[in-house]
Formats: C-alpha cells, sequence, structure tokens
C-alpha cells in the first residue's frame, strides 16, 4: 500500500495478465473533510466561506432569498471575524489549519497500515477548499485505480456533511468519460470499534487531569432544527453514540450529557446548545467539567477555539472553575484503529 504522490505516467502499464487498455486495477481509498480556508485573511476566507455557504445541501433556503442575505451581509463580516478565530488556531509551521494537518497525518497513516494492500492507493481531499474531491479523485483514476472507496469522516450521518461528500465525488465523475467505480463508507456512529476508542481517549485524558469532572459533555456540532425534523437522522445517530459511550464507560445520565454547538444564522438548531448548558452548569454550582467531541474525526476551529476557548471562557465566567477540552481522535493509535478498521471491511471483495 502506497500514499498517493502525483500520477505516474506508467499507471496504465499491464499488471499481471490484465491488459494495459483494461486499465490498472487498483483501488482508491480516499479520506474526506468538511474542508478549510488556504489562510486566514480576506480572501481565502471569502472563497472559503462562499463555496461552503452556497451548498444547498447545507443551507437550504431559496437561493433568491439567500442569496442577498449571502453576499450582502455573511460574506462581507464573517470572512474577517472567523479569520481572526482561525488564526489563533493556525499551524504556523505548516501554515494551514489543523483540520488539513490532522486530515493529512491520517491519510499518512492510513496508508502505513495498510503496507500489506499492495493494490491499493490512499489519499485525502476536502469536500470545500482544497485539495479538492474532484482533483484527488483525479489523481487516483490517472494512478489506474478504477474502483475508489470514499470516507466521509464523519461518524454520525447528516445530509449536509455526508451527503454533500458523495455529491461532490459524484459532481466529478460526472466529468470522466471513464469513470471509477465508488464505495462509500457508511455512518459509524455506534460501531464498536469506534465507541471503544472514544472511551479509551476519555479515559486517557482523565487521567492526566489534576480533577476529577462531576460532567463530561459530549458536543456536537448542531444542524438546524427544521432539517432534523424533516428526517435527518443526524441527531439520532448522536444520542446513540453518546448512549454507547456511556454503557461502555459505566457512567450515569448525569454524569455524560449531549450537546449541540456551532449554531449559524436565526433559526432554531438542535438543543440543548453547548454554550448555554455550559453556563448553566456554572451557574448551578458544578466547579469542574470536560468536553469531547465526539462527532469531529479531527480537531479543527469548532474543537480547539469554540470549544476549548470560548465554552472555557463562559464556564470561568459563569463561576465554574476547572475545564478540560478532550482532543478528538485525531491521528492517534485509538483514531487511527478505527479508520483502519473501516476501510478493510468496506474493502471487502476489492483488496
Ligand atoms: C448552516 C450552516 C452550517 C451547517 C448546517 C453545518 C453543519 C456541520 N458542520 C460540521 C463540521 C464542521 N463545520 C466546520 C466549520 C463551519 N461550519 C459552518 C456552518 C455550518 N455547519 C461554518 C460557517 C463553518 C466555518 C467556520 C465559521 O465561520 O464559523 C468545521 C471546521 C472547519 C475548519 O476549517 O476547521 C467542521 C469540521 C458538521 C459535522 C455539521 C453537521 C453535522
Ligand atoms: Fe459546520
Ligand atoms: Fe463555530
Amino acid at each position: 500500500m502506497t500514499l498517493s504522490t502525483p500520477a505516474d505516467p506508467k499507471a496504465e502499464k499491464a499488471v499481471g495478465s490484465r491488459p494495459a487498455w483494461a486499465g490498472a486495477g487498483k483501488v482508491g481509498v480516499m479520506l474526506v473533510n468538511l474542508g478549510t480556508p488556504d489562510g486566514t485573511d480576506f480572501k481565502p476566507m471569502w472563497r472559503y466561506l462562499r463555496e461552503f455557504l452556497s451548498d444547498p445541501r447545507v443551507i437550504e433556503l431559496n437561493k433568491a432569498i439567500w442569496y442577498p442575505i449571502l453576499y450582502g451581509l455573511v460574506l462581507t463580516t464573517r470572512p474577517k471575524k472567523s479569520g481572526a478565530n482561525y488564526a489563533r488556531i493556525w499551524n504556523r509551521e505548516q501554515n494551514e489549519s489543523p483540520l488539513r494537518t490532522y486530515t493529512r497525518a491520517q491519510g499518512e497513516k492510513l496508508a502505513e497500515a495498510l503496507h500489506d494492500l499492495p493494490d491499493v492507493i490512499v489519499d485525502w481531499a476536502m469536500r470545500y477548499g482544497n485539495p479538492s474531491t474532484a482533483s484527488v479523485a483525479q489523481t487516483l483514476v490517472d494512478k489506474g485505480c478504477d474502483r475508489i472507496l470514499s470516507f466521509p469522516l464523519y461518524p454520525q450521518y447528516s445530509a449536509t456533511t455526508t451527503a454533500t461528500a458523495n455529491d461532490q465525488l459524484f459532481r466529478a465523475l460526472m466529468k470522466m468519460r471513464r469513470a471509477p467505480a465508488i464505495r462509500s463508507v457508511p455512518p459509524y456512529y455506534a460501531e464498536p470499534v469506534y465507541i471503544d476508542a472514544l472511551a479509551r481517549s476519555i479515559e486517557r485524558h482523565l487521567a492526566t487531569l489534576d480533577f476529577e469532572p462531576e460532567v463530561v459533555v459530549t458536543s456536537y456540532h448542531g444542524i438546524p432544527k427544521p432539517y432534523s425534523d424533516k428526517g435527518d437522522p443526524y441527531q439520532a445517530h448522536c444520542l446513540e453514540t453518546t448512549r454507547l459511550l456511556r454503557e461502555k464507560l459505566g457512567w450515569s445520565e448525569n454524569r455524560l450529557i449531549t450537546t449541540f454547538q456551532s449554531r449559524f444564522g436565526a433559526q432554531e438548531w438542535l438543543q440543548p446548545y453547548t454554550d448555554k448548558t455550559v453556563e448553566k452548569l456554572a451557574s448551578d454550582g458544578v466547579k469542574s467539567i470536560a468536553i469531547v467531541n465526539p462527532g469531529f474525526s479531527v480537531d479543527c476551529i469548532e474543537t480547539l477555539d469554540e470549544i476549548g476557548r470560548e465554552a472555557a471562557e463562559t464556564f470561568h465566567h459563569a463561576g465554574g472553575k476547572n475545564f478540560a477540552h478532550i482532543p478528538c481522535l485525531n491521528d492517534s493509535a485509538e483514531g487511527m484503529a478505527v479508520i483502519e478498521a473501516m476501510v478493510r471491511r468496506e474493502l471487502s471483495g476489492w483488496a
């Protein structure tokens, strides 16, 4: 197994008894994450937010209503505000956001882990921004992949994340004469390997603290409530992850609770809200809490800044004393065990 590098011109060479014109018979594995800006200045932030917030899977409003708001209000103010938040968490060494750094690391480690599968090529892509889904799909095809396993890195399904990642891949295929066969890794919110990884990661991080949290909050990215009411199963997936995690940890319902963060816009989103809950816990006299983000495969602006900084400030201002943010699974051994197990299972019959 190799990590994808720029296209090999010999990719169409005969493999075994297969004639060159039949294709090289390689299998691509493409990790797909949400996406991230290329920089924190106004222009890259504007480009990223425009692509993201023009996606009808994300904003379901009629374009005639949404676009004047998007171009007239959101894209004139948010790039500066969000850019300042990204600047706080930016990976200056590699000049990129943590989401991209961690996703790349996951790709590299997965490639190493699959060394026993010589016909598999691993790469990673973004739904919005770079490296784009279309460019990575094309690179894999150019290297001889006639099959691609796409892995949207979202444990819990939502049309706003998983479905749009799949849409984007098929959109890229629409421009190919010789399109590869596609498989997509299903949501893994209840997979034992994922629940075990979360439990072990939480226990490992709690053991490093000099306090014991009275409450541990599982905080998931929210979605607008109407999306859920219309049938998006995301909320049910999140609640099931927390229930299984609670069972695995042997904790009570009061010790491990569920909240939803990252509200955007005026409509109601899934409740209870993380910020309001954190404030209430502190004002109810809870002194020590920890927050974990099981719905994020890697740490990013929403976990490092919104939870690691903002939620911590909210808790302290409301009278709380000890606050801990538990990192995402990222490219940890536990996190890679989840990705590898899902990929190996879904490659069945292909590699
Ligand atoms: C209506 C808007 C949004 C919906 C719906 C939404 C759903 C959703 N998002 C994630 C995961 C991530 N979102 C991230 C950033 C982010 N999300 C929105 C808006 C919606 N998300 C915005 C505008 C942004 C950009 C940051 C900002 O300006 O506030 C990220 C982090 C990206 C990074 O670069 O670090 C992730 C990851 C999920 C899982 C989800 C629905 C289930
Ligand atoms: Fe989001
Ligand atoms: Fe946010």
